[in-house]
């Protein structure tokens, strides 16, 4: 099976590294070392190299290493299927964030048709029970590592909803202002829908035929305000239809920005949002596993995967297990602990940095297998 995997990620004052470089060879990468030494740090760097704003969704000005603040840069060499891409981005002060891919200038939306990378953070420990918008967030990244095209159709919908509720919140009542915006917020946005319903697709197939030891909720989504409306032309007429309304809103109150993901537990017969801490936690890794698992046998290669402190919040049965899926499925893990102990039973199969901070200045250093 062919490889999708980061084999070099230089980062140059991106926040706790002055300077570092790392080289992967395309097996999983077990981070270690003390709270604030700068792995969570490493795998944001990661997670840039897909569009938006990565795992932290940080402003490109925050990134930058303090005190210093002069602007950061990230550079990698990215393997995909068949191809090998440079991609350098670089944020100087005060300015957003600047692309190359194979030395042109990029947009970041070209981003997500070079890599697919997915990520778990502690942040989304509550995501089942927190709002919708966490949750919206987690389905169109795993979208978007299904249909690249997603995160354009996104800032298409995003670009025109923000200039409707404008004229909403201006009580412009000339129907010929909002034709064109609800022609362009329905095509996206029936893009955006159906993209989101091939995701779930891919996943609960990729979920039927494995045998895992992490089983996949069944995925649905709902709509804030009904049902939404099924296709493009459904979508327009429903905008149309809902204007005086949304203008007492004073927003846009129909549309796939107001979906929600639910998740059904069916083994246990419960709400994701009902099930254990623990189990909540493995019900978003088994989403992920599944979405790989679907990649895999759909484009030929599994996602990057970046996991921040999953492997301590899982009992050693499961981590174990997930070692063997991520290691059959061939994922570049970028995985963290505050210990090698978390890792054993990885062994060769993986390689491994301990990172350590010293006077605020982030360092990794290559390690044999714990
Ligand atoms: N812009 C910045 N400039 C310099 N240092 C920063 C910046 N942003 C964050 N840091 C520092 O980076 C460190 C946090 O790094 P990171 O989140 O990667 O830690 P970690 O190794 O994942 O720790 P933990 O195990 O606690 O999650 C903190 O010491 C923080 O002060």
């Amino acid at each position: 099976m062919g490889k999708l995997c980061l084999t070099r990620l230089d980062l140059s004052h991106f926040r706790s590294w002055r300077q570092g470089s790392i080289r992967a060879d395309g097996r999983p990468v077990a981070l270690w070392g003390p709270n604030g030494a700068g792995k969570t740090n490493v795998l944001e760097a990661v997670s840039m190299f897909s569009p938006g704003r990565g795992l932290r969704r940080a402003l490109a000005e925050e990134l930058s290493r303090r005190p210093e603040g002069y602007g950061w840069r990230l550079s990698g060499i990215l393997r995909s299927l068949h191809q090998v891409h440079e991609v350098e981005m670089r944020a100087e002060p005060g300015q957003s964030r600047a692309l190359r891919i194979d030395d042109k200038a990029a947009a970041q939306v070209a981003l997500g048709r070079v890599a697919r990378v997915l990520w778990l953070v502690p942040s989304m420990d509550r995501l089942w029970t927190e709002a919708a918008e966490g949750r919206r967030r987690f389905l169109d990244r795993m979208v978007l590592s299904i249909v690249p095209g997603h995160a354009e159709a996104t800032l298409v919908y995003e670009k025109a909803m923000r200039e409707r509720n404008r004229l909403l919140r201006d009580e412009q009542r000339d129907q010929h202002w909002y034709l064109a915006l609800e022609r362009q917020m329905a095509e996206a946005g029936s893009e955006i829908q159906s993209n989101r319903l091939k995701a779930l697709q891919l996943i609960a197939e990729a979920t039927e035929e494995a045998e895992t030891a992490f089983p996949a909720p069944a995925l649905s989504l709902s709509h804030a305000e009904g049902e939404l409306p099924a296709g493009e032309a459904d979508l327009r007429t429903a905008l149309a239809e809902g204007r005086r309304r949304d203008m007492a809103a004073g927003r846009t109150l129909t549309g796939p920005h107001r979906v929600d993901l639910e998740a059904f537990w069916s083994a246990k017969g419960i709400a994701a949002r009902d099930a254990s801490t623990g189990e909540q936690k493995a019900l978003l890794v088994s989403l992920i596993l599944a979405n790989a698992r679907g990649l895999a046998r759909d484009f030929g290669a599994p996602p990057i995967l970046l996991l921040d402190e999953v492997a301590a919040h899982l009992d050693a049965g499961r981590r174990a297990a997930l070692y063997d899926e991520i290691c059959a499925l061939g994922a570049q893990a970028w995985m963290t602990g505050t210990g090698p102990e978390l890792f054993t039973g990885l062994g060769e199969r993986a390689q491994y940095l301990e990172v350590t901070e010293e006077a605020g200045e982030s360092r990794a250093e290559e390690r044999t297998a714990p």
